[in-house]
């Protein structure tokens, strides 16, 4: 099968969210023994879990972690406050235990993988997912990141593992990265996508100082100008001037979508994946939830392009998945109040309604 059937079987095959199964989960909700809408957005989240998975008593558990890593181009420009093998040793870190999301993975007893998608260096270790396309982008500066074909491979090998990662019993995916460079990426993304300038949505990332900000913000707004990326075209954007972990987290979104399985998003990266994937299909935004807002100044327009609030605010700007693992207990907390509470029947309670009429 080529690349392009493969990606346009997927994206064909998402539907809707289920309208009955959300009037179904509305209804229920009301009849839960708490003052109508008191419990605000994981209300809303339980309808829209409902919708998403077909069930009005939908589980979530165990969520599924993907961390895609990639190297940037870009980031030989100065762009990051990081020099570009830390990606490489963070990968190793991963795999050897000791990063953030190693340890909020294991707090929500999470299924994790690494995923090398295009890492500058060749990383040996058992426990590592080797889908690299390519030995990190090209400087989009100066060139095109990828082939068209790379980023429909990276899109593919996302796909894949957000695929065995439902297979192995995932009910949530989680999509997390690593790429020192990827906000200046990401900026590049969300800038093109949703028409903000590119001085809007570029930020301090790994922390650089204003002065480079300022940098970071030409250096972008020239590469635009230069690639020219369609906005209405996903693989467009991608090809000149993406990144390969963002390509994977867009195809794990689009699969976790076709399989009617919810989507938690992270910080800034991986909400540049979202809106790519909204490009592709808009059907995919339903499936989504934003766990947290970034630090990252872009983060705000990028989520306001999705019409998503934010679950948690915690000043957070790591990435690897980190926020959207910290926000996953809500969603399980609202599963839980749809089979766990009792009703205003069950426990005898007299509804609102109910007293009216007295
Ligand atoms: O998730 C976020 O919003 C976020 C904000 C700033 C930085 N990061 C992480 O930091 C790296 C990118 O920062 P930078 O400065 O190298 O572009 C990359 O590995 C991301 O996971 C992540
Ligand atoms: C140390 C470090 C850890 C990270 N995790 C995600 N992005 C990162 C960037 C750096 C620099």
């Amino acid at each position: 099968m080529t690349s392009n059937i493969k990606i346009q079987e997927t994206l064909q095959s998402i539907q809707n969210l289920n309208d009955e199964k959300m009037q179904e989960a509305r209804e229920y909700v009301n009849s839960l023994t708490k003052p109508i809408g008191s419990l605000g957005k994981l209300e809303e989240l339980a309808i829209q879990l409902a919708g998403i998975t077909n069930q009005v008593f939908p589980e979530v558990t165990p969520p599924g972690i993907i961390v895609f890593a990639a190297d940037h181009g870009i980031s030989e420009m100065g762009v990051s406050a990081y020099p570009k093998e830390v990606t490489t040793q963070m990968v190793y870190n991963f795999l050897n235990g000791g990063a953030a999301i190693n340890v909020f993975a294991k707090q929500i007893n999470a299924f994790l993988k690494i995923v090398d998608i295009g890492v500058a260096e060749d990383i040996n270790h058992n426990e590592l997912i080797n889908k690299k396309v390519k030995y990190g982008t090209n400087n989009y500066a100066h060139e095109n990141a990828m082939t068209e074909e790379d980023a429909k491979q990276a899109l593919i090998a996302g796909m894949d593992m957000a695929q065995q990662m439902i297979e192995e019993g995932a009910k949530c995916i989680i999509v997390g990265e690593m790429g020192i460079g990827n906000t200046a990426t990401a900026s590049a993304i969300v800038s093109v996508i949703t028409g903000c300038s590119v001085e809007e949505v570029v930020g301090l990332g790994t922390g650089i100082s204003d002065e480079a900000r300022n940098k970071k913000v030409s250096i972008i707004s020239k590469a635009l100008s230069e690639r020219k990326p369609n906005r209405k075209d996903a693989i467009d954007i991608l090809t000149k001037v993406g990144g390969l972990e963002i390509a994977g987290m867009t195809g794990a979104i689009i699969k976790a979508a076709e399989q009617r399985v919810p989507v938690i998003l992270d910080g800034f990266i991986s909400t540049a994946a979202a809106l790519l994937a909204v490009v592709l299909e808009e059907k995919v935004n339903d499936y989504l939830t934003a766990g947290h807002m970034s630090k990252e100044q872009g983060h705000i327009h990028a989520l306001a392009y999705l019409h998503k609030s934010p679950l948690l605010e915690l000043d957070l700007r790591l990435g690897e998945g980190t926020g959207a693992a910290l926000a996953f207990p809500l969603l399980e907390t609202a599963t839980r109040m749809m089979k766990e509470m009792a009703t205003f029947q069950s426990a005898g309670i007299t509804t609102e309604s109910e007293s009216s009429k007295i």
